[in-house]
């Protein structure tokens, strides 16, 4: 009987235990279970994810490849592209305009002065005035007057041709076409042409130096450049640039430094680099006539351990009539000048400073600035000069 009384009370406990955890299990207000989600895929990377999918690669069983690791871009070098300058020859032609611009008032009140019936004196003093204001000079501007004086009575009544022939001539003749004008510019064997080129800053001698560089590369000659303008060190940044633009190289030194040792290294370089022509801009520097001969003279001593100096071109603003004309007696004083560049004869109506500055320093005008494009500069031509002059 207890037995039976034992298995009864165990079968209850269970029974209820049962019931209860039944009722647990479903009562109102149980939270669901966790979901079990699918194990997260990899993150791409942002750009991979906003690509659009290709076909076939959406859908079940598309497979997700990993981009390859992206290499830091290599920096690049932008070379600066080599310019190829248009040769010498005539660029005088080409510039023509630009000279009949500036220079035909004096040509054309010459002419019609000189075609009047009656040339009393009146006439003749206009006549001079007129050449004197173009600053051809006193002595060339009375010799002109006298010469046309004498062949204006032979010819008696004249055509617009013959006077415009009889002023051609007498312009020509103070020109003097005869003058060599040629840059000695051809390398020694292995030794390079060297050009030395002297002037007053703010003439355009650094600019003219850049642009002769620009000329001869034109011509097919290989140009080193020595800025040795250490005075001032955004003359030497103004010739790297011209340099580099047409695949010339610059020597150039410390700010203040010496022009001498400059001008050295750049013949030492022009003669490693096997070059034609090393162009030496020298610092323009007025302080007193000694001084600017012993600076010049050391760097052409300096130079001549190396190399000869051929040319020294005094450069000289045209627009700067007598005042430009004293300074370039200075610098005549100082060194040896063989030939002159005049710039900026765009700029003035007195472009007869060509006859008054040759007639002054007695070496030739070179070369012609006729503006501030990099092809501006031009070797003198009497002939187009004096035509421009005139008009056709
Ligand atoms: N119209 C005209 N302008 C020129 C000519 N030659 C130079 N120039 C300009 O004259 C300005 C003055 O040049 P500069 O400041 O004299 O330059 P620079 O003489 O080369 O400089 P530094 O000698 O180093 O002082 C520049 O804007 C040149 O472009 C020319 O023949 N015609």
């Amino acid at each position: 009987m207890d037995g039976y009384l034992g298995v009864i009370v165990i079968v209850a406990v269970v029974a209820l235990l049962v019931i209860g955890g039944l009722f647990l299990y479903f009562r109102p207000g149980r939270k669901a279970p966790p979901p079990v989600l699918p194990p997260e895929a990899p993150a791409l990377p942002e750009e991979e994810e906003k690509r659009p999918a290709a076909a076939g690669e959406e859908g079940e069983g598309a497979t997700t490849t990993l981009p390859p690791p992206v290499k830091p871009a290599e920096p690049v070098v932008v070379e600066p592209e080599i310019e190829v300058p248009p040769p010498s020859a005539g660029r005088m032609v080409r510039l023509r305009s630009r000279l009949a611009r500036s220079q035909s008032t004096l040509g054309r009140g010459l002419l019609e002065l000189l075609s009047r019936d009656r040339l009393d004196d009146d006439v003749w003093d206009e006549i001079e005035e007129s050449l004197i204001t173009a600053d051809v000079g006193v002595a060339p501007t009375q010799a002109v007057v006298e010469e046309l004086r004498t062949r204006v009575k032979v010819l008696g009544s004249r055509t617009h041709d013959e006077v415009r022939g009889l002023l051609r001539e007498q312009l020509l003749a103070q020109i003097n076409p005869d003058l060599d004008r040629t840059l000695r510019v051809s390398p020694h064997g292995e030794r390079p042409a060297v050009v030395l080129v002297v002037g007053v800053n703010g003439t355009g001698k650094t600019t003219t130096t850049g642009k002769l560089a620009r000329s001869l590369i034109g011509d097919g000659r290989k140009v080193v450049l020595g800025a040795a303008d250490t005075f001032r060190a955004a003359a030497a940044d103004q010739l790297q640039t011209w340099g580099e633009r047409v695949g010339a190289d610059t020597v150039r030194g410390p700010e203040g430094g010496d022009p001498a040792s400059v001008a050295f290294d750049a013949v030492a370089r022009g003669i490693e680099e096997k070059v034609d022509v090393v162009i030496v801009d020298t610092a323009g520097r007025l302080h007193t006539k000694t001084g600017l001969m012993d600076e010049l003279g050391k760097v052409k001593r300096v130079i001549e351990k190396k190399a000869t100096v051929d040319e020294v071109l005094l450069v000289l603003d045209a627009t700067t009539g007598q005042n430009g004309m004293r300074q370039a007696q200075v610098f005549a004083e100082a060194v040896n000048i063989t030939g002159i560049a005049l710039t900026k004869l765009d700029g003035t109506a007195k472009g007869g400073i060509v006859i008054s500055v040759q007639r002054e320093l007695g070496v030739p005008v070179k070369l012609v600035g006729l503006g501030e494009g990099p092809d501006d500069l031009a070797p003198f031509d009497p002939e187009v000069f004096v035509d421009a002059i005139l008009g056709d």
